[in-house]
Parts: structure tokens; C-alpha cells; sequence
């Protein structure tokens, strides 16, 4: 016989753990399947261990750079202590009492839909009047030659490692790749970034990547570019990547941080209606619905892969299923790389407005020239601001910035552009002296705003 509910939720990382908290906080009968860890990807393999082993090495930097300071010395033993606590030792019974306290039904089991409003786990039969796919999605390691040779980890091996490899190769040039590359180097690991683009983060401008670039190889991450890993072998104790061009790199580990697929395979997201897109993705509307009373958040969605988008979607349909529907919209959302410095970016790059006809303006500011903030933070101060205006609307449809804590000075660009906001009224804008959000105003000067 099977149970009945009024939602069901496959997949408790954060997109699954907003909705299913919304839900049932409104009243509703819920039942939460999770096939790991309640907190998904993220809480224990992915934002928060890197950033959180990312802190140390950020920390010291500061005290080197900041005058009058010194002697800050990394401990990995210690920091991999804190990472443990904050990865809850890879325990989520809290997290399991918690649901279950506040009435939900928590299934800890792979769940498949087995046709419209019907789940299945291990024997478990269940209907649910509405259903939400908030299933994630898994690193990809290209098809190489060899791997299964070599010391090939993903994010999972590297952000629970109890102990850090002497030499990394670090496969992937784009924010898992970055970070990974900045964590390690931070702490003394002998790092070669394999990069098959042109440039670092090739979805954000170029400009970001070039000076990325820069911050990467003063850390002394050895930065192979237009290089992609054709093959792998084992050499003694060596995990050896040969690359396109016949080059070896040789290391303890080869961390791949070569993107992530949407995990919908075998699951029977089809048989419920859903259809799915050339990635393997489920499609939604601006509702995150994927189908009749079905729908979809977060990284399986394939729409922005970042915790905030997942927990977005996670409101945007509990509140369709309350009754209270909002369409979502994903302009000027933020995108954060925590790197050293942060790297941040908000809206179109600039090849995206040309691509979609927008006539632009733009401008960079080296932020040493312009405000006092990064002077008063540190010596041979960093940091860059680029922002991209619409010439007809006038209003920001693009920005992006380098510096310290820039992921939390990009929020000002995100809302103007999410608000479209008018130039105008961004400039007249008084922030506080000195801070890094004074760069705003110099840059709208700059553009002529
Ligand atoms: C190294 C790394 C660092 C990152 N850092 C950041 C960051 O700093 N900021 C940021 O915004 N994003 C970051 N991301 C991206 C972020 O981790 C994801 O966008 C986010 O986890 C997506 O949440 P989700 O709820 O869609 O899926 P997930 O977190 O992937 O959770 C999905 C859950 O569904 C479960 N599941 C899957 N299939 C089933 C099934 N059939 N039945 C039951 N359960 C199932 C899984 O076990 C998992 O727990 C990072 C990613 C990586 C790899
Ligand atoms: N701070 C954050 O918000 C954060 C941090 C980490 C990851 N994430 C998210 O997680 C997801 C996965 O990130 P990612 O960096 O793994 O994926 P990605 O898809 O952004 O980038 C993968 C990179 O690997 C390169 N690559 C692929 N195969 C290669 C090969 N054989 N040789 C050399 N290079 C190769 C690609 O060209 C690409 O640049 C992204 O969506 C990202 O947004 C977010």
C-alpha cells in the first residue's frame, strides 16, 4: 500500500531543504527523500568546506599585506579540524531529528519516480500530490585514457582529504579549478593548473580572466593554458597527465574541476512528465515548473549552478504550490569566485550585450587609483571594478570586480541591474568613506553616467 502526501521533495540540498522547510512551515504534509547527506553538495563536499579551508590561507595574506602585522603561520591539522565541525563530520542526524520535529516524514533512501505523482524507494511506495526533483547534479572527469591509473579526485576527495598532497595537478580553469588551485598553493602544495581555454574563467570577461591570471601565478600556481589532458598513466608513484601537446605533468593527485552534469539519469523524471534538455537537464518555466503538479530546483535545473539559485528556486515553488506564485528572474544574480583576491561578477559580460543588440558603455577602474579603502586595507593595494551601462536606457546591465571581499561589495551592482535602476540615481548614491563601495561612484564618473 502506498503513503500520501502533499509534496515530496527528492533531493535535500539547499534548493530541497528551502522548499521543504517553507512547506512545512505553511502546513504542509512532506515527505523528504535523500539518498546521502541532508545539506546535499554543498554543505559537505562543496561551498562550505573550500570556503572554509580558503579562510586561512585569505587570513594570512592579510596579515602580510596589512602594515604593522606579521607572523601568521597556516595549520593545516587545525583547519582541518574546523572544516570537519563544519562539515558535521559527515553526519546528518541533526538535520534528520530536525525534519522529523517538525513533522515532516524523512525517507533516507535513492527515490525514482515511477509516473506522474509516484515515487519509489528501495520498496517504499509513495504518492504526492505535488512533487519537487531537487536532485543536483555530479562531477564530470572528461574520458581520459588511463585514468583509472592515476590518484584522480573531484571535489569530493579533495574537500574531505585528511592529508594534502606534496604536488596537485588541478584540471579545469573555472571556479572549482580556481579555488581548488588557491587553497592548495596557500598551503605550500606545489600546484600546475591545467586550462583548455584561452583564458581563466572564460564565461566572464576577459579582462577578469587576464588579471586572475596574474593573482594565480604570484601564488605561484604553474598556469598551463590552451592545454587540455589527453591521457594519464602511472609512473612509480607519479600519477602523470600527458597533455595534447605531448607535454607530461606529473603530481601525487590529479583533481579534475571540469564541470558537473544535472543528475537526472535512470531516475524516471520522463515517466512523470518532465522533459529534459540536451544536458540532461529538466526543464522549467519561471515558476520552476517542470511539468503538471512536478517541479524542479536548483543544479538539476541546469539554469545558474550556485547554492543561491538553488535556494531561490526552492522559494520561487513552494510559494507556486502555496498558492502564491512569482516568477523567478535571473537577472544580475550574483557570481562569486573565492579566490585570492575575490573575483565577482553580476549581469551580461559585454559579449553578451553585443550578442543580444544592446548598445553599451563601459568602463575599469583600478581601484588604487580612484578611493581610499584599499590603501587603508592593505599595502600594494589590489583590486579592479568593471561596469557595462545600456547607452540608450541608461541603466547597468553588467558588472564585475577584483579586490578584497569583492563577493560582498558586487551586491550594490547586483540590484541595480536587477532593479534596472537609473544611472542617475546610482551616482547620487552616498557610500560610506572609506570603504570599497566608494569605487561605485568613481566608476559611474568614469563612464560619464
Ligand atoms: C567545489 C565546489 C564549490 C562550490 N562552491 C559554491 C559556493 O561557494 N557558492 C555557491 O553558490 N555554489 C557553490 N557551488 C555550487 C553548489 O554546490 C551547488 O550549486 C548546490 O549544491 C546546488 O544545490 P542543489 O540543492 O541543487 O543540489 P545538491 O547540493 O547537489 O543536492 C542534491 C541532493 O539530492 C540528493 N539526491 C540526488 N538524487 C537523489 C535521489 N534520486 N533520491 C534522493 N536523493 C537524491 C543528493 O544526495 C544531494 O544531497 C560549489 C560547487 C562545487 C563543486
Ligand atoms: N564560488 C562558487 O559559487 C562556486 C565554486 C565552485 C563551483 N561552483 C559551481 O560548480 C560548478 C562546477 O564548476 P567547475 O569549475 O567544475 O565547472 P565549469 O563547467 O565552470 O568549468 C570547467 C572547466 O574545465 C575545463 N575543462 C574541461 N575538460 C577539460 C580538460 N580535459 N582539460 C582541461 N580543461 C578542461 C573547461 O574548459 C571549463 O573551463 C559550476 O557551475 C560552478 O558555478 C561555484
Amino acid at each position: 500500500m502506498s503513503e500520501h502526501f502533499d509534496v515530496a521533495v527528492l533531493g535535500m540540498g539547499p534548493g530541497g531543504e528551502i522548499a521543504a522547510s517553507r512547506l512545512i512551515t505553511a502546513g504542509k504534509r512532506v515527505a523528504v527523500f535523500e539518498r546521502e547527506l541532508i545539506g546535499g553538495e554543498c554543505a559537505y563536499w562543496a561551498c562550505i568546506p573550500s570556503k572554509t579551508v580558503l579562510r586561512p590561507g585569505e587570513a594570512r595574506t592579510e596579515v602580510h599585506r596589512a602594515a604593522g602585522v606579521s607572523a601568521a603561520e597556516l595549520d593545516w591539522a587545525s583547519t582541518r579540524a574546523y572544516r570537519d565541525y563544519m562539515i558535521r563530520g559527515l553526519d546528518d542526524s541533526a538535520q534528520v531529528d530536525g525534519y522529523t520535529d517538525q513533522g515532516a516524514t524523512v525517507i533516507k533512501d535513492e527515490a525514482r519516480l515511477t509516473g506522474p505523482g509516484r515515487i519509489q524507494a528501495r520498496d517504499r511506495q509513495i504518492t504526492a500530490e505535488h512533487i519537487i526533483i531537487a536532485t543536483g547534479s555530479e562531477a564530470v572527469i572528461p574520458p581520459i585514457e588511463g585514468i583509472e591509473k592515476i590518484t584522480a579526485w573531484t571535489n569530493r576527495e579533495t574537500y574531505t582529504t585528511r592529508d594534502l598532497p606534496r604536488r596537485a595537478v588541478v584540471v579545469g580553469g573555472s571556479a572549482v579549478g580556481l579555488e581548488t588551485a588557491t587553497f592548495l598553493a596557500r598551503f605550500g602544495v606545489q600546484v600546475t593548473l591545467v586550462h583548455r581555454g584561452n583564458r581563466l574563467l572564460g564565461r566572464e570577461d576577459p579582462r577578469v580572466g587576464e588579471l586572475v591570471h596574474e593573482y594565480l601565478a604570484d601564488i605561484g600556481v604553474d598556469i598551463r593554458m590552451n592545454a587540455s589532458a589527453a591521457k594519464a598513466h602511472r609512473s612509480g608513484e607519479d600519477s602523470v597527465i600527458t597533455l595534447e601537446d605531448g607535454t607530461e605533468v606529473l603530481a601525487d593527485v590529479v583533481i579534475f574541476g571540469t564541470g558537473r552534469r544535472p543528475r537526472t539519469k535512470g531516475l524516471g523524471f520522463e515517466d512523470a512528465g518532465a522533459r529534459l534538455g540536451e544536458h540532461g537537464e529538466v526543464l522549467i518555466d519561471e515558476h520552476a515548473r517542470a511539468g503538471q503538479n512536478l517541479w524542479a530546483i536548483g543544479d538539476v535545473t541546469g539554469v545558474m549552478p550556485f547554492t543561491h539559485v538553488a535556494k531561490y528556486q526552492g522559494r520561487i515553488a513552494a510559494d507556486a504550490i502555496l498558492g502564491q506564485a512569482h516568477p523567478a528572474t535571473y537577472a544580475g544574480i550574483p557570481r562569486v569566485v573565492f579566490s585570492e583576491p575575490e573575483v565577482a561578477a553580476s549581469g551580461l559580460t559585454r559579449q553578451q550585450a553585443v550578442q543580444r543588440g544592446i548598445r553599451t558603455t563601459g568602463t575599469e577602474l583600478d581601484l588604487a587609483d580612484a578611493i581610499a579603502r584599499p590603501w587603508t586595507y592593505e599595502q600594494n593595494p589590489r583590486g579592479h571594478l568593471g561596469l557595462l551601462a545600456d547607452a540608450e536606457k541608461k541603466v547597468l546591465i553588467g558588472a564585475w570586480a577584483i579586490g578584497p571581499q569583492a563577493g560582498e561589495w558586487i551586491h550594490q551592482a547586483s540590484l541595480a541591474i536587477r532593479t534596472q535602476l537609473p544611472l542617475e540615481i546610482l551616482l547620487d548614491q552616498v557610500a560610506q568613506f572609506p570603504t570599497y563601495h566608494e569605487a561605485y561612484q568613481a566608476a559611474l564618473e568614469q563612464l560619464g553616467a
